[in-house]
């Protein structure tokens, strides 16, 4: 059933959930698994160019689902506090991202664009683009993808506003389905002095357009 929502994407790391975890399949499952979906697909995994395909998948999965094995968290624990008595806001724009969706574990790639007024220290801005590849690099949705980093910056940074937005092309609405190419998902969370000021929502949107009228085609 669709609409029946068992758990999040957090993983170990950041769960929190008391449900006993399965043990993770062995790296010798996994690329058995490969091997099948490959004969799924009508190939045959012994022949040359696919003998060593199992084993680059898991590779593979390390690598772009390595947010499981993050705690996010993590990322914003130190902040700094001599920058000149600094409060006003702070963009950090277009950082592109990979993920994968959580139907069809394609990718959908874009840019994330992060705001937010400190309160008492800033944070590393570096931070913000690991923030993003630690849930990034998860089974994801959007929204989901949009909410988690929000939430965290707001958790651990408590900053007078936070304003996220994301800007993304979802390959199972490109290379499959309904093969629509091009067309962006656009999301937001606003947080803070975002939320209740509209004022501040338009800074954010004008601050993310600067510059940008001058590199238009
Ligand atoms: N809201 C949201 N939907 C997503 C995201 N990624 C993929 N989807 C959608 O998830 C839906 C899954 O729909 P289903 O009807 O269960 O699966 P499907 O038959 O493969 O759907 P089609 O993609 O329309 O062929 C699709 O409409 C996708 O476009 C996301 O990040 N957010
Ligand atoms: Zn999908």
């Amino acid at each position: 059933m669709k609409t029946a929502a068992k758990s999040s994407n957090t993983g170990a790391a950041g769960s929190g959930c008391n449900k006993m975890a399965a043990p993770p399949p062995s790296r010798a499952e996994a690329e058995a698994a490969v091997r099948t979906l490959i004969r799924w697909a009508g190939d045959d995994p012994d022949r040359e160019g696919l003998v060593g395909t199992p084993e680059r998948v898991v590779r593979t999965f390390e690598e772009v689902y390595a947010g499981y094995r993050e705690n996010p968290a993590d990322l914003l624990g130190s902040t700094f506090t001599d920058v000149g008595g600094y409060e006003e806001m702070v963009l950090v724009r277009d950082i592109p991202f990979h993920s994968h969706c959580e139907h069809h574990m394609v990718p959908f790639v874009g840019r994330a664009h992060i705001a937010y007024y400190p309160a008492g220290g800033v944070v590393g801005l570096s931070k913000f683009a690991r923030l993003v590849d630690a849930y990034a690099r998860r089974l994801q949705t959007q929204e989901t993808l949009t909410t988690q980093i929000a939430d965290t910056i707001e958790t651990h940074l408590s900053p007078r506003g936070t304003a996220v937005m994301i800007e993304a092309e979802h390959m199972c609405m490109s290379m499959r389905g309904v093969q629509k190419q091009g067309s962006l998902t656009v999301t937001t969370r606003f947080g803070g002095v975002f939320r209740d000021d509209p004022a501040e929502q338009v800074r954010f949107f004008t601050l993310l357009r600067c510059g940008r009228d001058r590199t238009a085609g």
